[in-house]
C-alpha cells in the first residue's frame, strides 16, 4: 500500500538507455544512494528497446556511471548496491500488449509509483495511454516529463491534453532542470528572506536587469534535435524565462507549489508583446561560424556533423524583455544565451539606480550604481558592488567600487553542490511540485516565444553571424548600447 509521505518508490524509467538517462538521471540516482536518501525498499525498472537482459543492462549502466560520476565519488561497492535495485525490461513503448509486464514487475505495490518519461515528447501520450490501458497507474502515480513540452503553443497543448486525459495536474512533474539548480532556488531565498533586497526590488530602485546564460559548447552531436528547435525553443522558452520569472515575480504568500507558480504566471502574462515593429530594437538572432573554443579551432554551426548547409536555425538569442506591470514599468530585462560563446557562464545582474542626488566627483558618476551579481554557474555565489571612499590621505573623497563577496563553496564550506537532477528526483520522491512547471506556465511561455518566431519567419531574415568563441553578433552589443548601457563584464 502506497504511503504518500514515504519516499519509498517504484521508479519506472522509460528511455533508460538514452542520453539523458545515462548522462544525468542514473548518476543523480546514484548520488541519492550515496547521500543515503534512497529508501531501502525503492526499486528501479529501466525500460528501453535495447535487446539486453538485466545483467547486461546493469553492466551498461555501471560503465556509464563510471564515465559520468567523478572518480572520487564512484565507489564500486556502493554502485553494486545501487545496481541491485535496477531491473531491465525490453519494451516498444508503442506496443500496448507489452505493458502487462510492468504490473508483473511491480507485484503487490508497496511504494509510490513514479513514471519518468526520458523519451521523445511524442511518446508521452502513447506511454500514458498504454499505462492506463494496462491498469498500471493509480491516481497517486507521479509522472515526470522532460522539456521541451512541444514545439510551439499548439503542439504543447496537444501533449498536455494527452497527459491530462490520464493524469491530474497534481500528478504531473514537468522538468525544467534549471529550477533544480541550488543557485536558482537560492533566488527565492535571496529575494524573500532578505528584507534589504525585498524593499528595493522594483522600478523605483532598479534601472535594468541582465540575464546571461552562455555556453562554450556547440551542439554536441545533437543536430537532429537542435536544428528543429534553435536556441529560442531550447533555452529561452524554458530556462531563461524561468529565471526571469523568479527575479520578477511578486512575493508568493508561502512556499507552496501553486503560490510560486501563480506569481510566475502573472509575470509571463505581463510580458510585452514583441511586435514586428519592435523586432529590430528588441531581438537579435545569431548563428556561429568557425572559430575557437578553449583555444582550439572548431567548426561553424553549418559545419557540424549532420548539418544541413542551408539551415537558418539560431544558436544565439539576445532579447530585451519588458514587463508591463507596476513593479517593472520602464525596467528592461536584457537576456542573452548562446552556444560557442567564450565561456560557460550563467549570471544575473541587477543594476540599481544611482542615488537621487550625486555630490561626488563628476568624472566618477559612471561608478555610482550599485550592482548585484548573482553567479548561477560556475563559481556559484553573489557579489554586491558598493561604493566606498578610496583609502589614503591624498585621495580626498574619490570613490571606489568594491565587492561584498559571497562565494558559496568558501563561505559555507560546501564540498559539493548537488546536480539539479538529484534535487528534482528527490522532490518527486517526496511529492513536492514547487520546482516543476505547471501547464499554464509552459503555455504562456510558448505564447510569448511563438510571436518572436513568427516574426522571424515572416521577415525571412537570416541569423546574424558570430565567430565561435566570441560573445555573439555585434548587433547584440548595439541593442543594449542604444539604451546607453552595456553587457556587464567583470573587471
Ligand atoms: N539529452 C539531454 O541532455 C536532454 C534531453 N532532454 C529531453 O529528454 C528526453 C530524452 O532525451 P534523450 O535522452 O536525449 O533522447 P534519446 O533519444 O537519447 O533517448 C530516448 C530513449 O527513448 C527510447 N525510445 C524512443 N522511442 C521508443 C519506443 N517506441 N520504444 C522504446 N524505446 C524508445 C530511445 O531508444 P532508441 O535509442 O532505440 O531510439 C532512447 O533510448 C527528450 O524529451 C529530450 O528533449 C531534455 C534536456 C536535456
Ligand atoms: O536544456 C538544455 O540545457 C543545456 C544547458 O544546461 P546546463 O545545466 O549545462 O546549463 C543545453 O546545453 C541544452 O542545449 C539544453 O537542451
Amino acid at each position: 500500500m502506497a504511503d504518500n509521505n514515504s519516499t519509498r518508490c517504484d521508479l519506472m524509467m522509460f528511455g533508460a538507455l538514452g542520453d539523458l538517462a545515462q548522462r544525468k538521471l542514473f548518476p543523480a540516482l546514484y548520488q541519492l544512494e550515496r547521500s543515503g536518501l534512497l529508501d531501502s525498499g525503492s526499486r528501479i525498472l529501466a525500460i528501453a528497446r535495447n535487446k539486453v537482459d538485466t545483467a547486461e543492462a546493469r553492466k551498461l549502466l555501471q560503465d556509464k556511471l563510471r564515465e559520468h560520476v567523478k572518480p572520487h565519488e564512484f565507489d564500486d561497492a556502493l554502485v553494486e548496491t545501487f545496481l541491485q535495485r535496477v531491473d531491465y525490461l525490453y519494451l516498444d513503448f508503442t506496443d500496448p500488449d507489452g505493458y502487462g509486464a510492468l504490473n508483473e514487475w511491480r507485484g503487490t505495490p508497496e511504494g509510490n509509483l513514479i513514471v519518468y518519461m526520458a523519451t521523445p515528447p511524442a511518446m508521452y501520450g502513447v506511454i500514458a495511454r498504454n499505462l492506463k490501458g494496462a491498469n498500471c497507474c493509480t491516481d497517486q502515480t507521479r509522472v515526470v516529463v522532460e522539456k521541451p513540452i512541444g514545439h510551439d503553443l499548439a503542439s504543447s497543448k496537444v501533449i498536455n491534453d494527452e497527459l491530462g486525459e490520464v493524469y491530474r495536474e497534481d500528478q504531473l512533474f514537468r522538468i525544467d532542470h534549471y529550477l533544480g539548480k541550488e543557485t536558482v532556488q537560492n533566488l527565492i531565498a535571496l529575494r524573500f528572506a532578505n528584507n534589504l533586497f525585498a524593499s528595493q526590488w522594483d522600478q523605483n530602485h532598479i534601472s535594468h536587469v541582465e540575464i546571461t546564460v552562455a555556453e562554450s559548447v556547440g551542439i554536441e552531436g545533437r543536430w537532429g534535435y537542435f536544428d528543429k528547435a534553435g536556441q529560442i525553443r531550447d533555452m529561452i522558452q524554458n530556462h531563461l524565462l524561468q529565471l526571469l520569472c523568479l527575479i520578477a515575480m511578486d512575493p508568493p504568500s508561502d512556499l507552496s507549489a501553486d503560490s510560486i507558480r501563480d506569481e510566475k504566471v502573472k509575470v509571463l502574462k505581463a510580458l510585452r508583446e514583441i511586435t514586428p515593429e519592435l523586432m529590430d530594437s528588441h531581438v537579435v538572432r545569431g548563428q556561429y561560424t568557425a572559430g575557437t573554443s578553449d583555444g582550439k579551432p572548431v567548426p561553424g554551426y553549418l559545419g557540424e556533423e549532420g548539418a544541413n548547409k542551408g539551415s537558418s536555425t539560431e544558436t544565439f538569442v539576445a532579447l530585451k524583455a519588458e514587463i508591463e506591470n507596476w513593479r517593472w514599468s520602464g525596467v528592461p530585462f536584457y537576456i542573452r544565451t548562446g552556444k560557442r560563446l567564450p565561456e560557460k557562464l550563467s549570471q544575473i545582474i541587477i543594476h540599481f539606480k544611482p542615488a537621487p542626488h550625486y555630490i561626488f566627483d563628476p568624472d566618477q558618476k559612471h561608478l555610482a550604481n550599485n550592482k548585484l551579481i548573482i553567479r548561477l554557474q560556475p563559481d556559484e555565489g553573489m557579489s554586491l558592488k558598493i561604493l566606498t571612499k578610496d583609502q589614503g590621505l591624498d585621495k580626498g573623497m574619490r570613490l571606489r567600487q568594491g565587492p561584498l563577496e559571497l562565494t558559496f563553496s568558501e563561505t559555507f564550506d560546501a564540498d559539493r553542490i548537488p546536480d539539479a537532477y538529484e534535487r528534482l528526483l528527490w522532490e518527486v520522491m517526496k511529492g513536492n511540485q514547487y520546482l516543476f512547471v505547471r501547464r499554464d506556465e509552459v503555455e504562456h511561455a510558448w505564447r510569448w516565444v511563438d510571436q518572436v518566431i513568427r516574426n522571424w519567419n515572416d521577415s525571412g531574415e537570416p541569423p546574424k553571424r558570430y565567430a565561435a568563441g566570441t560573445w555573439g553578433p555585434v548587433a547584440s552589443i548595439a541593442m543594449i548600447t542604444r539604451d546607453g548601457r552595456s553587457w556587464y563584464e567583470d573587471a
